[in-house]
């Protein structure tokens, strides 16, 4: 059993190494309605951002995910705000290419360790990144970066860890989406910046476009 999960983990690591080639800057997207899902997700593509995170956190979310995986082919779906074994299932039944939780507890790195999709546990603590490394989780949401200590606590943290990967999201924009990514062991941001909700709706698609076209500049260091 312990051999299939080790496996299982490597190969998740690969799928999920791969799929965040597709980043690094990852909209963190909140839709209340499924008639936006599909234009917002061609907004962020034309864009430039092809790697999303649909967060679990309205009754469209679902729905809105699904439009997406069924009409844009272009952009890799996550699933994000998964907060128990039960959404984890969720995500998969959907489709989703992988999946993110803004916290790790037992429950859940232990039904995704048995998992073959690729998840991103969030961890704000030593303690927290421990029990998501010990369940084979090397890529971590680190949330609520900027509250939780910004780049002087995730560079403390990544001391005593450095086989871990972070994400970090909360707090992050296009101003300072840069400054993190150029430290060394940070792989992506994600964020709300780029889709806000009172963009999406007004169904400001341009607006859109145009906001992760500056996500893509910063995160390239322009
Ligand atoms: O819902 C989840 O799965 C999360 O992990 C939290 C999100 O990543 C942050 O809430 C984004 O933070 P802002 O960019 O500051 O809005």
């Amino acid at each position: 059993m312990t051999q299939d999960l080790t496996a299982l983990s490597s190969t998740r690591d690969r799928n999920l190494a791969d799929l965040l080639r597709s980043g690094p800057v990852v909209p963190v997207i909140t839709l209340e309605r499924v008639e936006d899902a599909v234009p917002l997700a061609r907004a962020l593509v034309a864009g430039g951002l092809k790697l999303l995170e649909i967060t679990l956190r309205t009754p469209a979310a679902a729905d809105c995910a699904a439009a997406i995986i069924g009409e844009v082919p272009e952009a890799i779906v996550g699933i994000g705000t998964v907060l128990t074994p039960k959404d984890l299932e969720r995500a998969q039944a959907l489709g989703a290419r992988y999946a993110l939780s803004p916290g790790a507890t037992p429950d859940l790195l232990a039904a995704a360790s048995r998992s073959e999709m690729p998840f991103i546990p969030g961890i704000a603590t030593a303690s927290e990144l421990m029990a998501a490394l010990a369940h084979g989780f090397h890529t971590v949401k680190f949330f609520p970066a900027v509250p939780a200590g910004g780049i002087p606590a995730l560079k403390a943290l990544a001391g005593p860890f450095p086989q871990a990967r972070f994400c970090p999201t909360g707090g992050i924009d296009e101003k300072n989406a840069g400054e993190w990514l150029a430290l060394p062991h940070v792989v992506a941001v994600g964020g709300s910046w780029v889709c806000q909700p009172s963009d999406i709706r007004a169904q400001a698609w341009d607006a859109i476009t145009a906001k992760a076209k500056r996500a893509v500049m910063a995160a390239s260091g322009g």
